[in-house]
């Protein structure tokens, strides 16, 4: 059985890792880590630092805020546990920094998302890039979501900006912005412009919307229920085990 600790155990992504967990014939939680975590049939800490301190799990399953993940795997990569993150907002440096702190054979490994209908979205718009001047990500999120773009935006714009060469769209519109608004136009992301909608009515939706001589063509994914991420979860958990150092993207994982 593979042990479990789960950070954020009682916020929207945390519980539903739990139930996953539980449903699982390989693997059990073996503690929760939440400041207002009530315990469930486990135990549950109020850091990451106490509960490596107690011990007793071979894997950290991280979905908590972007301000305190840092933090947790500082705590738990060192003394050798295995880290499967959710959490978004971390930069690629970041994770680099963390990931060098790791315990020999340990293994830190981020997903932006956990679906492979995302994974798949991503990878279309790695493979259409090269063919099209211009492109756009919009994504949707439910209006409680921390961080803005999304770590999913910023990963699809990064995959695209690496296909291509690097551009900046030619489309006017910048330089009639309203000061501190935030850009009409959206953040550039890698010079690929990125909007976030939030609002009640959503989980996560994404739209690549790619643009050349007189045709677009829009790549759409839908996240309808949490239940969506959960076999990616319990892939990257099941996989951690037998990997070393830093790995990104739920791809790395998938046959
Ligand atoms: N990679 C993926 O596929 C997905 C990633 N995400 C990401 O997962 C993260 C969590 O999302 P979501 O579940 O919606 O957020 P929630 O706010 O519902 O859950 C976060 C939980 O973490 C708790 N928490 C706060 N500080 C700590 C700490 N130091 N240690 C442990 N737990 C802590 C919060 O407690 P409290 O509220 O009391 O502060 C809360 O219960 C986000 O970054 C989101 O972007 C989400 C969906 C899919
Ligand atoms: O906060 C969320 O809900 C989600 N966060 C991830 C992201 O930032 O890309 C994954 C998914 O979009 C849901």
């Amino acid at each position: 059985m593979i042990k479990v600790a789960v950070a954020g155990c009682a916020g929207r992504m945390g519980s539903a890792v739990v139930d996953a967990v539980t449903a699982a014939d390989d693997m059990e939680v073996a503690c929760g880590i939440d400041p207002h975590g009530a315990e469930a049939g486990f135990p549950v800490y109020a850091s990451v630092a106490e509960a490596v301190a107690a011990g007793g799990f071979d894997v950290l399953v991280d979905f908590t805020q972007p301000d305190v993940v840092a933090g947790n795997l500082a705590a738990a990569l060192p003394a050798g546990v295995d880290c499967v993150v959710g959490t978004t907002g971390l930069a690629n440096d970041v994770l680099e920094a963390l990931a060098a702190q790791a315990a020999p054979g340990t293994c830190l490994f981020y997903a932006p998302n956990f679906t492979t209908g995302a994974v798949l979205m991503m990878e279309f718009a790695r493979a259409a890039a090269p063919y099209f001047p211009e492109a756009e990500v919009i994504e949707f999120h439910h209006c409680n979501k921390k961080d803005a773009p999304s770590g999913t935006a910023v990963r699809t714009a990064q995959m695209i900006a690496e296909a291509r060469a690097p551009r900046v769209s030619a489309a006017p519109g910048r330089e009639t912005e309203v000061p501190g608004a935030g850009g009409a136009r959206g953040a550039l992301v890698d010079g690929v412009p990125v909007h976030a909608v939030r609002s009640m009515g959503y989980v996560a939706s994404q739209e690549v919307i790619f643009g050349s001589l007189g045709q677009t063509l829009t790549l759409r994914h839908d996240s309808w229920d949490r239940s969506s991420y959960m076999p990616g979860v319990l892939l990257g958990i099941r996989s951690v085990g037998a990997r070393e150092g830093l790995i990104v993207g739920l791809e790395q994982f998938m046959d």
